[in-house]
C-alpha cells in the first residue's frame, strides 16, 4: 500500500478471553494475538484493505470504519490496512478489538484527546458488555462493571501463567451463544455465582493460583448452558486435569477453550487432545500487558 510518509500510523490492539469462568461480563484478559490497522493517506470515501475474506467489507460498512465515524461522524475518510491474527467469532474478542481500533483511529485522526475510560466506556457502550473492550484498551487482566450504562474498569496484575487456547474450526457467533443463557437467576444461584467470581478476584490479586485455579471451573453463570454449543469443554478440562492444569475456562462466549497449564504438560496434553479425536488448533498465549498501542512512523 502507498502510503504518505508523514500520516503513517499504525494502531495495534490485542486479542481477549473474557469471564475467566465465574467472572461473565466482568473479567477479562488481554491475550498476545493482535489486530493492526496502518493508516494511510485521506482518501474520497473509506478504503479498507485486508486478508480476512469476502465477509468482511472494504468501505465505510467495516465495522471499524462504521465505529470510527459513530464517534467522529465527519471524520476525513483514509485507507487502512487491517492485519490480525485474531480468529474471528472464536470468543478471542476480534469484535472488540475492531471497535477499539475504530474508536482509536478516530481518537488519533480526529485530535479528540479522550481518556481511556471515555474510550472504555464507548467501546462497551457499543460492544454491550465490557469484559473485553477494556482489557483490549487496558492490557492484562481487568475487573469491570456495566450498570445502567456506567462503566468502571480496573486493571490488575494477572500472575506470570501460560495460557493454551483450543481454537475449533467453527465459528460461533457471540450472539448465538449468549441466546441459550437464561433471562434470570434466582436469588440464591445469583449470590453464590457472584461470591465465587469475587473470591476469584481475590485469589488473582494477592497470587493465591491454586485457588484461583479452582474457582475459574466453578462457574455458576454461563459455562453449563453453554456446554452443547460447546461439547469439547468437558473434554479439555478432563485432559486438563491428567497433565496440573491451573484451570480450564470458556474462553469469552466460546468455541475456544482456555486452559491454564505448566508449559512442560503442553506437548502432551496437546497429544491427548488430538487422540479426544479434537482437531481445532492448539495456540501457546502469554497475557499482553500492553494493551492498546499506537505506533507513529514517520512524523
Ligand atoms: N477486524 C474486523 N473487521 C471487521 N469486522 C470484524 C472484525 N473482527 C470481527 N469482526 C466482526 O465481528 C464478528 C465476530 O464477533 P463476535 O461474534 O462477537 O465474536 P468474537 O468472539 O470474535 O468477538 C465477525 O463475524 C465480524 O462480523
Ligand atoms: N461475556 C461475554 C464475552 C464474549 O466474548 P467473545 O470473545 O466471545 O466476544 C459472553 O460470554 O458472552
Amino acid at each position: 500500500m502507498e502510503m504518505n510518509p508523514q500520516m503513517q500510523m499504525q494502531i495495534r490492539v490485542p486479542a481477549t478471553s473474557a469471564n475467566l469462568g465465574p467472572g461473565f461480563d466482568s473479567l477479562g484478559i488481554a491475550v498476545t494475538l493482535y489486530l493492526t490497522i496502518t493508516i494511510g493517506e485521506k482518501t474520497d470515501k473509506w478504503i479498507v484493505e485486508h486478508d480476512m475474506g469476502s465477509d468482511i467489507p472494504n468501505d465505510e460498512s467495516n465495522m471499524i470504519v462504521k465505529t470510527a465515524l459513530r464517534i467522529f461522524p465527519s471524520l476525513q475518510a483514509h485507507r487502512f490496512k487491517v492485519e490480525s491474527d485474531i480468529p474471528l467469532a472464536r470468543g478471542l474478542g476480534s469484535s472488540s478489538s475492531a471497535i477499539v481500533a475504530g474508536i482509536e483511529m478516530a481518537d488519533q485522526l480526529g485530535k479528540m484527546n479522550l481518556t481511556k475510560e471515555e474510550k472504555i466506556q464507548l467501546a462497551t457502550e457499543i460492544e454491550g458488555h465490557p469484559d473485553n473492550v477494556a482489557p483490549a484498551i487496558l492490557g492484562d487482566f481487568v475487573v469491570s462493571t456495566f450498570v445502567q450504562k456506567k462503566n468502571t474498569s480496573i486493571k490488575g496484575h494477572f500472575p506470570e501463567l501460560q495460557l493454551l487456547a483450543y481454537i475449533p474450526s467453527n465459528e460461533l457467533l457471540t450472539t448465538e451463544s449468549r441466546n441459550v443463557l437464561p433471562k434470570e437467576l434466582s436469588f440464591k444461584e445469583a449470590v453464590s455465582a457472584g461470591s465465587i467470581g469475587n473470591t476469584l478476584v481475590a485469589a488473582l490479586m494477592t497470587g493465591r493460583t491454586e485457588q484461583a485455579g479452582r474457582l475459574m471451573e466453578e462457574d455458576l453463570y454461563h459455562e453449563r448452558y453453554r456446554l452443547k454449543l460447546v461439547p469439547h469443554l468437558a473434554k479439555i478440562r478432563k485432559i486438563g486435569h491428567k497433565h496440573n492444569s491451573m484451570a480450564t475456562y470458556l474462553s469469552g462466549a466460546g468455541p475456544t477453550v482456555m486452559t491454564i497449564l505448566p508449559m512442560q504438560e503442553a506437548t502432551a496434553f496437546s497429544q491427548e487432545i488430538r487422540e479426544a479425536g479434537l482437531l481445532g488448533e492448539i495456540v501457546a498465549l502469554e497475557v499482553d500487558r500492553q494493551g492498546t498501542v499506537i505506533r507513529k512512523l514517520k512524523s
